[in-house]
């Protein structure tokens, strides 16, 4: 599976998107706008320089930049994004690297490269070699290959299902009463553990928190992880680690000599342990679903059931239980962690905080009932989540793409095939592209700002038909989440009158790193309580 890949910004798969026109259909029926042609196209520049032109870091004979993020090297992948900075600094808006005797990967920064690159996907995207171990695991097992990791017709036959349920607005607007719900638990057991002073490490609660309600949709059942104190040997618990050395040996692996592709080597053994692990997590919740599905339409006319709904709309039960289980390990760490960078960016900024409130405190009524219409009048809390993502891009490098076809990129002229990373978080932080970057400042994205940025800077969940599958639901929980808080932990008749300005977060970096799930190692969270 890919994904996670995505862990957005774990996907260092490289993917193609599908771009025909102004405007494009994604699999489903799904239109989403596509944003205007960018200028200097690349079929216009008349001279491209060869690849061997294209400046980047030396690396050795042979193996060129391979070791670079190994012990062999002097970089580390756990802070990728800023080594990107670096380089970037270094050589430009585009560099490359060499991983083996002729394998390069293409690393852009500028929107219109960025869009170019985007044009040149193809009809299925593909995210090229660059998860390179899943594959290894895939040859090795046979399993047939999954959601986030197919290309190609398979990819987009899987995907279509999949998107139907979770990328169209209505379907989306389903889940809502559901994750409000949950949300409203979330509170609820915040405000109690402030009330007993207890300290939390908000991040962690934060990903039981999503879990609870990604695994609601996925399995259709509550997992009751919220606020749950789960033991060290819990098989939640172990899921959320091994889940996240998951994606952390996906990123290691492909800097690395790739051995595996040929021999099981130790870094592949764990993988595919992780992996065994995570599946085996995975079919015995579908089980028990299925199972009480079946119960459940023996006495009801139709219940809502993602597996049985895929299956009814031509899935196979093993390919809706994996897309099932690829949705599970994709969103919940992507989905924490950039809501807990919300909350820190909230809780620096007590003037943002309060016109939040504000806002929400206009819109939505005090018993916290919210509907589709509730959230359309929110603009600044959509305002406050898209320059958090700004500030603190959820993925060290954005996304990437396998090339389609020949493309000009930064006026070098890069073959098909080759992987591009796209690092849209690189401009997001450029006073070239946005006033005052390093401030955080939701107003630069409400209309009297006037503010129109790059269409291919501020992409965070990627862009095309490729893109993050669970947008829509990771922001609609993200904008109840943070509407709640906001509006309840403010309610002095809760006994936490403004003490939502006393939720501290201590990071020690202040830098989003390259996979979600290094944040927790940067992100140590402590809710506090001071009357
Ligand atoms: C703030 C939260 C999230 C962020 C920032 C994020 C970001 C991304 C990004 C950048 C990609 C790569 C797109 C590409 O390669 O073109 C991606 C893919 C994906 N995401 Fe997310 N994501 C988030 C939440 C979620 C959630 C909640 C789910 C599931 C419920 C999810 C499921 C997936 C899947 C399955 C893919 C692979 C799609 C495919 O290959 O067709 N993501 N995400």
């Amino acid at each position: 599976m890919p994904v996670h890949l995505h862990q957005a910004g774990r996907w260092t798969k490289c993917a193609r998107y599908y771009i025909a026109s102004r405007s494009y259909t994604t699999s489903t029926t799904t239109k989403i706008k596509d944003p205007p042609t960018p200028h200097g196209a690349a079929t216009h520049i008349p001279q491209a320089r060869p690849l061997e032109e294209m400046p980047g870091p030396k690396g050795l004979p042979v193996l060129g930049n391979l070791l670079d993020y190994t012990k062999f090297g002097n970089k580390k992948i756990s802070k990728l994004h800023l080594q990107l900075a670096k380089d970037f600094e270094k050589y430009g808006k585009i560099f490359k690297t060499r991983l083996g005797p002729s394998t390069y990967m293409i690393y852009v920064s500028d929107p219109e490269d960025i869009a170019t690159v985007f044009r040149k996907e193809g009809r299925y995207p593909s995210r090229g070699t660059s998860f390179a171990l899943m594959d290894a695991y895939y040859k090795r097992t046979g399993k047939p290959v999954g959601l986030g990791m197919g290309d190609g017709k398979q990819w987009h036959d899987r995907r279509t299902t999949t998107q139907k349920k979770m990328l169209r607005p209505q379907a989306v607007q389903l889940y809502l009463s559901m994750q409000s719900q949950v949300t409203d638990e979330f509170v609820a057991y915040l405000r109690r553990m402030a009330e007993e002073k207890t300290e939390l490490d908000i991040q962690e609660e934060l990903v039981q928190y999503v879990m609870e309600s990604i695994g609601n949709v996925c399995f259709n059942m509550r997992l009751n992880v919220l606020g749950a104190k789960l033991p060290h040997d819990a098989k939640e618990r172990m899921f959320i680690q091994k889940n996240e050395e998951f994606f952390a040996l996906l990123a290691d692996s492909l800097y690395s000599l790739q051995l595996y592709k040929w021999f099981p080597t130790p870094l592949y053994a764990r993988f595919e342990d992780l992996y065994t692990f995570i599946l085996q997590f995975s079919a015995d919740l579908i089980e028990k679903s299925l199972a009480k599905d079946a119960e459940l339409r023996a006495t009801e006319d139709s219940p809502q059931h993602f597996i049985t709904d895929l299956v009814k709309d031509g899935e196979s039960i093993e390919n809706a239980s994996d897309s099932a289980t690829t949705l599970f390990m994709a969103g919940v760490e992507s989905t924490s962690n950039t809501l807990a960078f919300l909350m820190y960016n909230l809780a620096c900024n007590p003037d943002k905080q309060d016109k939040l409130r504000a806002e929400v405190t206009r819109v939505l009524p005090r018993d916290g009932h919210m509907t589709p219409e509730h959230l359309n009048r929110l603009p600044y809390m959509k305002a406050c989540l898209k320059e958090s993502m700004r500030l603190i891009f959820p993925t060290a490098a954005g996304t990437s793409r396998a090339l389609a076809e020949d493309a000009v990129l930064g006026g070098f002229l890069v073959p098909k095939g080759t992987c591009v990373i796209n690092c849209n978080n690189i401009p997001c932080l450029q006073s070239e592209y946005f006033s005052n970057p390093h401030t955080y400042s939701p107003e630069r994205w409400m209309k009297e700002d006037n503010v129109q940025p790059h269409p291919f800077l501020m992409l965070p969940f990627g862009h095309g038909p490729r893109m993050c599958i669970g947008k829509r639901f990771a922001e609609q929980q993200m904008y109840i989440a943070i509407s709640k808080l906001v509006q309840k932990f403010h309610d002095t008749t809760h006994g936490l009158g403004g003490h939502w300005n006393h939720v501290y977060y201590i990071w020690e970096t202040r830098q989003t790193s390259w996979y979600h799930t290094h944040t927790k190692k940067c992100l140590d969270s402590v809710l506090q309580e001071k009357r």
